[in-house]
């Protein structure tokens, strides 16, 4: 499903470059969840934005059922997104002048597969029912959390990415939204990588990478 070979990227910083990634190779395959750890500062963002084509590598292949992705102009990359890959931020990244349920629907509508059916659902399941017509800034961290994994399985994507997605909330209800997350990306059959701090949510995935001076181990 995903393939990421030999991946390089170096950033240019005020007193020189910092190489972040300096050949990290992985696969994830359909319906497999994959933890992400390493210390702060390891590149775990920088190579789930590398995975999500949020960001392009310096070097390396990445490709998708085969088909390389590294290589997508701008609009390419974005038309990918929208139609294939799922992200949950630590930011949530919610659009705050959107509604629940517009937030919910947006990126399955860019895409043209807004399934009513399937948001209703979602919306139950997330316990989200009657919250549909709030703004972001009107809902408790946890309920944004769960507006955020929302959206980014809405169109049913094929690899779903997430960065730190319980982070911000307390221990009980992270478990919680944890659950939901991982039920909701098993029914629809995504490949799954989370970046996570957490030993106790890592070993809940079915597989472990851990970055360290810029490679996986
Ligand atoms: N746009 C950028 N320009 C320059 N340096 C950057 C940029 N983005 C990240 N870095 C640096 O790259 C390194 C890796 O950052 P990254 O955010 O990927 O780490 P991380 O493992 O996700 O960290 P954390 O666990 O603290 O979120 C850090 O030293 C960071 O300061």
């Amino acid at each position: 499903m995903l393939d990421a070979h030999d991946l390089r990227k170096t950033y240019q910083t005020g007193d020189g470059s910092l190489t972040v990634l300096d050949g990290v190779s992985l696969s994830v395959a359909r319906g497999e969840s994959v933890a992400l750890t390493g210390e702060s500062g390891s590149g775990k963002s920088t190579l789930l934005h590398l995975l999500g084509c949020l960001d392009t590598p310096d070097g390396g292949r990445l490709s998708l059922d085969g088909s390389r992705i590294d290589d997508l102009d701008d609009a390419g990359r974005a038309r990918l997104r929208r139609d294939r890959i799922g992200v949950v931020f630590q930011s949530l990244n919610l659009i705050p002048s959107l509604t629940v349920a517009q937030n919910l629907a947006f990126q399955a509508r860019l895409a043209g597969r807004h399934d009513p059916d399937w948001q209703q659902r979602l919306t139950r399941r997330l316990g989200l029912d009657g919250l549909g017509q709030r703004f972001p800034e009107q809902l408790s961290g946890g309920q944004q959390q769960r507006v955020a994994i929302g959206r980014a399985i809405a169109n049913r994507p094929d690899l779903v990415l997430a960065d730190e997605p319980t982070g911000n909330l307390d221990e009980t209800t992270a478990a919680r939204v944890m659950d939901l997350l991982l039920e909701l990306v098993d029914e629809t059959g995504a490949a799954f990588l989370m970046v996570t701090h957490s030993d106790v949510l890592a070993a809940r995935l079915s597989r472990r990478l851990h970055l360290s001076g810029g490679r996986l181990a």
